[in-house]
């Protein structure tokens, strides 16, 4: 998968070369490109936004500056065009799944009052653009919201994590949270390991872990529980 992502900070997706994306991108399972939006800008103070038609607070990023930035960085590679806005679709370990079989993502960081929406539409006529939000909240810019998604799809190409079983084990991948975890000593400031999880017997151990990881759906993301196709649930799920 190659990821270009453009931006006025490119020092914000240093982290992305860090640790297990940074080991991704040196076994080539990952190309990453970071580009400055003002590389493309043609006056002396490199101005990426300007006023709102219709008045308002803040800056809106200027059409011209990010036609001449994506399409050089796009180029004639089929891609698929990712702009995290407070007002997007929300991102989700769904979204994360479908595009880790893009062969392409090309993301635009929008900062001050968003980009001019007609870069949206323009790309939009010519490849898929998404425009996402990762959360119920106002950034102050797209590349944190970048660093939170290129994570969530990277560790899901083949070869990244070491375990794959862990991807497939991930909370939200079978429509669940997931439940407590526990490691050595077996007892710890009084709090003791779970029986059941020492017991070597591995029916009760994945009963256990199920319902464990009902019960903490069903406390903290009701909604979830609601999505769940009926198939999903067994009877003994059903007394959450
Ligand atoms: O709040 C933002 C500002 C700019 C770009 C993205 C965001 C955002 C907020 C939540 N998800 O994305």
């Amino acid at each position: 998968m190659r990821i270009d992502v453009v931006t006025i900070f490119p020092g914000y997706l240093a982290p992305l070369r860090e640790a297990l994306l940074g080991r991704a991108i040196e076994a080539g399972l990952v190309e990453l490109g970071v580009h400055d939006l003002r590389d493309w800008t043609h006056d002396v103070h490199q101005a990426v936004d300007d006023s709102p038609y219709g008045g308002g607070p803040g800056m809106v990023m200027r059409p011209q500056v990010w036609g001449e930035a994506l399409d050089a960085v796009l180029g004639d590679a089929p891609a698929r065009l990712v702009v995290p806005t407070p007002a997007g679709r929300p991102f989700t370990q769904a979204t994360a799944q479908a595009w880790a079989g893009e062969e392409r993502l090309v993301f635009a960081c929008g900062r001050y009052e968003g980009i001019d929406q007609r870069v949206v539409d323009a790309y939009a006529q010519r490849m898929p653009v998404d425009e996402v939000s990762i959360g119920d909240y106002v950034l102050v810019g797209g590349e944190v919201a970048v660093l939170v998604m290129v994570e969530a799809v990277v560790r899901l190409l083949p070869g990244v994590l070491g375990n794959p079983v862990s991807a497939q084990e991930d909370s939200f991948s079978d429509g669940l949270l997931e439940g407590p975890a526990y490691t050595r000593p077996v007892s710890w400031r009084g709090l003791d390991v779970p029986d059941v999880l020492r017991s070597g017997n591995h029916a009760a151990i994945a009963r256990w872990r199920r319902d464990r990881a009902l019960e903490r759906t069903a406390a903290r993301r009701p909604d979830l529980l609601d999505a769940l196709p009926d198939h999903a649930l067994d009877r003994t799920d059903r007394a959450f």
